[in-house]
């Protein structure tokens, strides 16, 4: 059920061209940029993005200049764990990890204490409405976030195109706080 959605999804993302997927980027990053929740959090994780996912370079670039911490995943496969690690400029101290994702360059001096974090800016395949959220398969998110202080925010970023009415869900799947895309802010019913 899962696998077979998730191919599905993955699949008509990937027939999107460059100009949809660098428009609606952009229209995102400055849905996001305006968020008093964004502007007012020192200390932001986001994700480095792969495969017609949102794009999050423009958006790491103008939080950095505005002065936020800003860390990425470093994506560690044995243990199914990820370790959020200080971007400081996007040209450097890049490299390419796990399954082809960008990722910081590993350096203790720069990894980010998790209960640090105010704001996750997650990928994902898909979401349902009440922003439950449909990954890659690997549990790193699930098991992440809930490794976050409880007022921690969570946002999901996508386009239209990953948001359905319901998607195969399981007990430890994560919901979370927003999701933007170019269209719509969601957020789960109270
Ligand atoms: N940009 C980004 N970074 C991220 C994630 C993500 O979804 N997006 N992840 C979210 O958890 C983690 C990586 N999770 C992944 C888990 C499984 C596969 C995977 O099974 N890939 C298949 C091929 C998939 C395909 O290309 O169709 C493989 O390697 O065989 C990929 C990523 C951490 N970093
Ligand atoms: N919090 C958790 N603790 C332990 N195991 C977990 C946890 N969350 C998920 N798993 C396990 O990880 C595997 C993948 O989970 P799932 O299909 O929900 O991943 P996903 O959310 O789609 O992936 P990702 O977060 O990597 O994008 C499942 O076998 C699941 O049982």
């Amino acid at each position: 059920m899962k696998k077979e959605f998730r191919k599905k999804v993955i699949g008509d993302r990937k027939s999107k061209d460059i100009e949809f997927i660098n428009k609606n980027s952009s229209i995102i990053t400055e849905k996001l940029l305006s968020l008093e929740c964004i502007n007012k959090a020192n200390n932001i994780m986001l994700y480095l993005d792969f495969n017609n996912e949102v794009k999050t370079d423009d958006l790491i670039t103008k939080l950095i200049s505005l002065r936020k911490i800003v860390s990425s995943p470093i994506t560690l496969k044995d243990e199914r764990k990820l370790v959020p690690t200080q971007i400081t400029d996007l040209h450097n101290g890049i490299k390419i990890g796990a399954y082809g994702i960008r990722e910081p360059k590993n350096d203790p001096n720069l990894e980010v204490n998790v209960n640090d974090i105010d704001i996750v800016i997650v990928p994902a395949v898909a979401y349902d409405r009440e922003c439950y959220r449909l990954g890659y398969g690997g549990g790193y998110y699930d098991r992440f976030l809930n490794r976050l202080r409880k007022d921690a925010i969570t946002i999901g970023i996508a386009f239209d195109l990953q948001i359905f009415d319901s998607v195969p869900k399981e007990e430890h799947d994560a919901q979370l706080d927003y999701i933007i895309t170019e269209t719509q802010i969601l957020t789960p019913r109270k």
